[in-house]
């Protein structure tokens, strides 16, 4: 039997994306009810990716701004990522690779996909879906830098993978997305 009943949803925005109010009756553990109430942030579900060419040793980070971080303690907004975006029609494949050309230039035909992970299950509905792709010089097409019809302003950084690695135990890469992607390619060696 379900342990959930009775779910209420209310709008509170749909702004840009969803922000709805739930109210629910829950059964807890010990088998008495009650009725909780959750604030949900809907948008879609997203992809990203950790770039690297094997013979340089190098790996493909971006940076850009995230007013989020800039609110909370972040010392200037300006975060290092993995290349990453939402996923619109498309399936998460066709996205990164679509993104990936948007936001770096590098046009990639085959990716891995490694993890799946909820981003925020807190708030958030969105599920993460995390790849990572071999790239060569030759597949650079063009500077990247993301949508100007979406004001995007992106920085591409190519850097060696242990200046990398460096910037993650330092505390100096915060994204978590690009945390579990670095610490991927560290425990399965792609750059050994
Ligand atoms: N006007 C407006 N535009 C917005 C707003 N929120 C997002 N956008 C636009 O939507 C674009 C989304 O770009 P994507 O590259 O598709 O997504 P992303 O912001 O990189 O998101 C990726 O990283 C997030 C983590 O920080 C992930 O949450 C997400 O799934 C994805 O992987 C932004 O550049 C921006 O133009 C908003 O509130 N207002
Ligand atoms: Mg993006």
């Amino acid at each position: 039997m379900s342990r959930i009943k009775n779910l209420k949803k209310t709008l509170l925005s749909d702004n840009y994306y969803t922000l709805s109010k739930f109210n629910f009756d829950y059964q807890k553990s010990d088998g008495s009810w009650v009725n909780p109430m959750r604030e949900v942030y809907e948008r879609g579900h997203g992809a990203g990716i950790l770039l690297y060419n094997t013979t340089k040793k190098t790996v493909i980070l971006i940076k850009q701004f995230r007013l989020p971080t800039y609110l909370h303690d972040h010392k200037d907004g300006f975060l290092i990522e993995i290349p990453a975006g939402l996923l619109d029609e498309d399936n998460p494949e066709q996205c990164i690779i679509r993104e990936t050309e948007e936001e770096v230039g590098i046009r990639i035909k085959s990716v891995k996909k490694v993890y799946e992970g909820y981003s925020s299950p807190g708030v958030l509905t969105e599920k993460m879906h995390f790849f990572v792709g071999e790239y060569t010089e030759d597949m650079k097409v063009s500077k990247g830098g993301g949508l100007a019809s979406e004001n995007e302003d992106i920085e591409v950084l190519e850097l060696p993978f242990t200046e990398a690695v460096r910037m993650l135990n330092e505390g100096e890469i915060v994204d978590t997305r690009t945390i579990v992607l670095l610490q991927y390619a560290q425990i399965h060696k792609l750059l050994d």
